[in-house]
């Protein structure tokens, strides 16, 4: 056997499998299932299927998971750095397919780091509604916020908060909450050595209390009818089972649903069914914890003062992806000038306040004048107009000179720690507007006025995601009509976008940030 597992673990694993026991134990000699789910926000799974260079199987309970064959080494294809797709345990896919999300849901992911679940959830909302990724440990949300916008999420909100915090923030606001609840890991002894470390016969029940704790908070920010789903990665029934047992105890509000598509899994422990397990030696993946929660409150009767001016308004608060976009998007400039007019002289985010600077020097070291919340807001719409030639909607959010658009009103973000208030927009500097990575990996080739792409099984994909700058003629670039070919250009890997360069002269300045490379 690979894995050396800790005595007290089998001996736990013998008594809750009885027969079973041999069948689980034998996996530990198997090589670890992997997988890549396919992000619908750039590409339709069959698409990704067609032009993937390695085989792909379907993962039965997640219609745009696949298994990868071993040596396959998607994080090193130039498609993974156009954000086709998430590298992903298989089992790990079942908790949001459960989760039941519409776009135009709000939607919470309190546990979110590294985003695994968020990408997946941003890609069923297809950019409509909002999703706030929350993680409690501040060097995880940086890469909960990166892999949000590799894959192109307009319309994600990533804090780094406790979740007590998040719903005295949030009361009863979202429709659908996931807890993918930190856990004792046995279900990643497999494929990680070190959790196999760390693990000792206390760690399930130091999680368990960890674990209802977080259930608590969450459910006070759920709407009444809504749904929420816990999940763990781990099989020691304290943290499972127990941890929703002991909630639902003190929770007569809530339910487990037995009709949510858990019963395509083996069933939880008793007492508890609707819940379900997927164990490794059942199931191509390496196990995982699912129960589905409704809160059977009236929807109508207990329905959520409003909490900021504009909720409970979801047209208000929805960036629609394609609606407003495109070339000519109608409206938009209108529609971006009254949301600011909403918010502002209402008091601002924390961040938002800070939107007129104090004169400071820029990186070069050169004093850097004073720009003005509506400056910055005219050189973006300038911006906007130039290069993209349509305005992409939501609430303006200011850090300093950096500017977001946002789900929320600002508003609604005071006093939280925020890492990301909305979809990255891009900063001024000496009076100008540079384009932040993440709206170009938000775009569409077709959201541009220009736009190059470039093969994803050449030399040149390799090299621009490396940083290089490339030559190329003009009249490789699709430049709309009317358009001068020199400035931003959208660079798309076959057809994708993966970033910006700037054109001039048949040389493309590489744009691609310095932490995203290629190496
Ligand atoms: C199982 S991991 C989440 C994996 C993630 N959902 C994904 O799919 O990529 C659990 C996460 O919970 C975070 N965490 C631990 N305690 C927390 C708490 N009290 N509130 C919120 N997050 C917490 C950890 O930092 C960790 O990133």
């Amino acid at each position: 056997m690979a894995v050396q597992l800790p005595h007290s673990f089998s001996e736990r694993m013998k008594q809750l499998l009885g027969r079973e026991y041999e069948a689980f134990m034998k996996t530990y000699g198997e090589p670890p299932h992997t997988g890549i789910r396919v992000n619908t926000l750039k590409i339709a799974a069959d698409e990704l299927q067609r032009i993937s260079p390695y085989r792909m199987e379907p993962i039965p309970w997640c219609s745009t998971g696949f298994y990868t064959i071993e040596g396959a080494r998607p994080g090193k294809h130039p498609y993974y750095h156009a954000g086709l797709y998430y590298i992903q345990e298989p089992s790990a896919m079942a908790p949001v397919e459960l989760l039941g999300v519409l776009p135009g849901d709000r939607v919470l992911d309190l546990c979110a780091a590294p985003g695994g679940k968020s990408t997946q959830i941003a890609a069923k909302l297809q950019g409509k509604g909002m999703l706030v990724s929350n993680d409690l440990h501040p060097e995880r949300t940086k890469a909960l916020a990166k892999n949000l916008e590799l894959c192109g999420a307009r319309n994600a909100v990533v804090l780094n908060e406790s979740p007590e915090r998040i719903a005295a923030a949030f009361p009863g606001f979202f429709d659908r909450i996931l807890i993918d609840a930190p856990c004792s890991g046995e279900g990643m002894f497999r494929k990680d050595e070190d959790m196999v470390r760390q693990w000792d016969e206390n760690t399930p029940a130091k999680y368990a209390a960890m674990q209802r704790e977080i259930l608590r908070a969450a459910a006070l920010a759920l709407r009444p009818g809504g749904t929420m789903v816990y999940s763990t990665c781990t099989f020691s029934p304290e943290e499972n089972e127990g941890s929703i047992a002991g909630f639902l105890a003190g929770h007569p509000q809530f339910s487990v649903v037995a009709d949510s598509g858990t019963g395509s899994f083996a069933p939880g422990l008793e007492p508890l069914p609707g819940t379900a397990r997927l164990w490794p030696h059942k199931v191509k993946g390496e196990g995982h914890f699912i129960a589905v929660l409704r809160h059977n409150g009236d929807p109508e009767k207990e329905k959520p003062a409003g909490l900021w001016p504009g909720d409970g308004d979801k047209s208000l608060l929805a960036m629609p992806r394609g609606e407003s976009g495109g070339r000519n998007g109608e409206g938009s400039k209108a529609a971006l000038a009254r949301k600011d007019k909403s918010s502002a002289g209402r008091g601002g985010s924390r961040n938002a306040r800070n939107s007129r600077i104090s004169p400071r020097n820029d990186s070069r070291g050169r004093s850097a004048a004073i720009t003005s919340e509506g400056e910055i807001l005219a050189s973006y719409a300038e911006f906007a107009r130039e290069q993209l030639g349509w305005q992409p909607e939501g609430c303006p959010v200011l850090f300093g000179e950096h500017l977001y658009l946002s789900s929320l009103p600002r508003e609604a973000l005071n006093g939280l720690k925020t890492v990301r208030p909305g979809w990255y927009m891009g900063h001024v500097r000496s009076g100008r507007f540079i384009p932040g990575h993440p709206l170009a990996t938000a775009l569409t080739a077709r959201e541009s006025l220009r736009s190059l792409t470039l093969p994803g099984d050449g030399p040149e994909a390799v090299s621009y995601l490396k940083g290089e700058t490339l030559s190329i003629s003009a009249d490789r670039l699709t430049v709309a009509p009317g358009t001068s070919p020199k400035g931003y250009v959208l660079v798309c890997i076959d057809g994708y976008s993966a970033g910006w360069g700037k054109w001039q002269d048949g040389i493309l300045k590489n744009e691609y940030p310095a932490g995203w490379r290629w190496t």
